[in-house]
């Protein structure tokens, strides 16, 4: 589901689910391929007869992508997409909420017009979707962890190599074959802080990384509490509040991250 999740917050998804159409969309802060909040779309759609429509992205988690119509000739658009586990598969729900300006005739064309052209974008987008995540979902995985105590999250500045001494990341690293990512996160957490920890949930969609893996995030827990995670392999570590995480220069993929793990602390 967190690999689907990816899928779905991808620039490309978006920007191929259209262009398909013949509608032409376009991300408009291309220094992620994953959308945050706070991301805004562009797109311009002429069979609806309708101009130019600028949505903004305002929640971007393993389970739910929204946005919202920020301007554009409609009073009101609100597009949901949910994500739910269902035996082996993940189902995707989209609702769409729109109201258009131009009374009784406004809401006849949105019938004839405004429906057929929606479920047609939502069809296409699916399966972008689905080609995406299918291509990601063999990929070999790189655990991140979110450790958190008393609002805190850990983070770690890297040391080595040098492009990216002193960037910021999470513990972990590759999963090793015939390693479960838990064990994972458990095996990297000893290597690189020498502390045990006990693994937890998810947090985030999984992040596809430009070396041909995917970053993985789990949260995690110190099994003893009181135990002080030392920087082994790295320059240093921290414990970081939410309303500091958004100030590190973290490594390319994390930054996508941040927002969840923020709402992880909260
Ligand atoms: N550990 C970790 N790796 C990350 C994060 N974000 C991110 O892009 N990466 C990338 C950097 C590397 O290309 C890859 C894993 O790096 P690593 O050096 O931690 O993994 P490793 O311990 O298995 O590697 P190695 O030293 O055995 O070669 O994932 C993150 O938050 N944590």
């Amino acid at each position: 589901m967190t690999t689907v999740g990816a899928a779905l917050r991808h620039t490309r998804t978006a920007e191929d689910g259209l262009r398909a159409l013949g509608i032409q969309g376009r991300a408009l802060t291309p220094t992620a391929e994953l959308l945050v909040p706070g991301d805004d779309l562009a797109f311009r759609v002429r069979k609806a007869g309708l101009a130019r429509l600028r949505t903004r992205i305002v929640r971007a988690d393993a389970g739910r992508l929204e946005s919202v119509l920020i301007a554009g000739p409609l009073s009101e658009l609100r597009h949901e997409s949910v994500l739910a586990e269902a035996g082996g598969h993940t189902l995707l729900t989209d609702s769409l909420r729109w109201t258009t300006p131009f009374g009784p005739l406004g809401r006849l064309a949105d019938v004839v017009l405004g429906r057929r052209v929606v479920l047609a974008v939502l069809a296409s987008r699916l399966r972008a979707v689905g080609e995406l995540a299918e291509e990601w979902a063999g990929r070999p995985v790189v655990v991140g962890t979110a450790i958190t105590r008393g609002g805190r999250l850990l983070v770690q500045q890297r040391h080595f190599p040098a492009r990216d001494a002193g960037k910021w990341e999470l513990p972990g690293g590759r999963v090793e074959a015939g390693e479960s990512e838990q064990d994972a996160v458990i095996r990297e957490c000893k290597e690189e802080l020498g502390v045990d920890v006990v693994p937890g949930g998810r947090v985030g969609t999984d992040v596809p990384l430009h070396n041909g893996m995917l970053l993985r995030v789990h949260t995690a827990e110190l099994a003893d509490p009181e135990a002080e995670p030392t920087a082994v392999e790295h320059r240093a570590v921290h414990w970081a509040p939410a309303a500091e995480l958004g100030a590190f220069d973290w490594l390319e993929a994390d930054r996508v991250l941040v927002h969840s793990l923020r709402d992880l602390l909260a």
